[in-house]
């Protein structure tokens, strides 16, 4: 179980973390969701004792995560990309963090089976892929069989078979009880992925649900019209609980009734229909309706990056 109460990061002027309080459960993926910048890494790391809070407190099986006598079995994290010794095989790195870590050498031969790296255990890490060197990151993460798995932007650089390898990975750690907490920018790839999500924008909390009440509140199902006489149809429909907006002349966009119902009720009226589509909410529009006002920020520190 992760824990963040009141956590408060500040960087000079700027808020990177405001006031998060939130509990990560241990037996479900919980996805860390936000735009770049909204203070998902600074929150790992506060969790890691990486970074100290400006106030409030970061638990990690109840405790700071110093205060772990076997830190490794506790939590496993994966944050940006670490420097690994080019000329080191796979295995010698795992080996002298097992060594450094106090855990027994044994696992490193099965975190690298459980990373999908057991053919290329021998070879130097200077020459693997940005993908084979993020599974090496995960099987590191492995290592001391920890009750707590944390995972910053684990699909970064992976291909497909990559994609699918965390998503399962992540999805068995969790059936075995564990914590995993996965931060994201891709709501498509939480969506699939976790069964929880925490989502953040400018460092602040902007929900806290499970995948599939985050994908139902965020949006409406409408009913995109089109007819030539769309103007007497919208007549027909308006009611009480039924919206209809025109951004076309010919065409309808309505909330609040069944496809069949508008069919039906514009083939009494003998009013052609030239498009009778259900539109359903995507999962970018749901992740946009939550973080919509804090996603400008993205721009911002793009424009100032550039
Ligand atoms: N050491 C630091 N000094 C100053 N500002 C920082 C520092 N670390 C992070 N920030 C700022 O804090 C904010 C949150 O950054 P953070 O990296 O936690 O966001 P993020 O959600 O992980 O985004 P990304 O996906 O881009 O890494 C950003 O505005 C960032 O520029």
């Amino acid at each position: 179980m992760i824990e963040l109460h009141g956590l408060t990061k500040r960087y000079g002027e700027k808020l990177a973390v405001d006031d998060l309080t939130v509990t990560v459960r241990p037996g479900v993926v919980t996805g860390f969701l936000g735009p770049n910048g909204a203070g998902k890494s600074t929150t790992m790391r506060m969790v890691l004792g990486l970074d100290t809070p400006t106030s409030g407190t970061a638990l990690v099986g109840g405790r700071p995560y110093a205060r772990h006598a076997a830190p490794l079995h506790e939590v496993g994290a994966l944050l940006e990309a670490k420097g690994v010794h080019p000329g080191r095989t796979a295995r010698n790195h795992l080996r002298s963090l097992a060594a450094t870590g106090g855990v027994a050498a044994a696992r490193v031969d099965v975190v690298l089976e459980l990373a999908g790296l057991t053919a290329v255990a021998d070879k130097r890490v200077g020459g693997f892929s940005l993908g084979m060197g993020q599974r090496l990151g995960v099987a590191a993460a492995l290592l001391g069989d920890p009750a707590v798995v944390m995972l910053d932007e684990p699909v970064n650089g992976l291909d497909p078979d990559g994609v699918l390898w965390i998503r399962r990975l992540t999805r068995g750690l969790a059936a075995e009880g564990r914590t995993v907490f996965l931060s994201s920018h891709l709501m498509s790839e939480m969506a699939v992925t976790a069964d929880h999500l925490v989502v953040v924008g400018r460092g602040r909390l902007q929900a806290d649900l499970s995948t599939a009440d985050f994908i139902a509140r965020a949006g409406h199902e409408s009913v995109d019209v089109r007819s030539p006489r769309a103007g007497e149809l919208r007549d027909l429909l308006v009611g009480p609980d039924v919206t209809v907006t025109s951004r076309e002349r010919d065409r309808l966009e309505v909330v609040g009734l069944p496809a069949e119902a508008i069919g039906e009720t514009a083939a009494a009226a003998g009013i052609p229909l030239h498009q009778l589509s259900t539109v359903r909410p995507s999962l970018e529009d749901a992740f946009m309706a939550v973080t919509g006002d804090t996603r400008e920020y993205r721009t911002d520190q793009e424009v100032t990056a550039a």
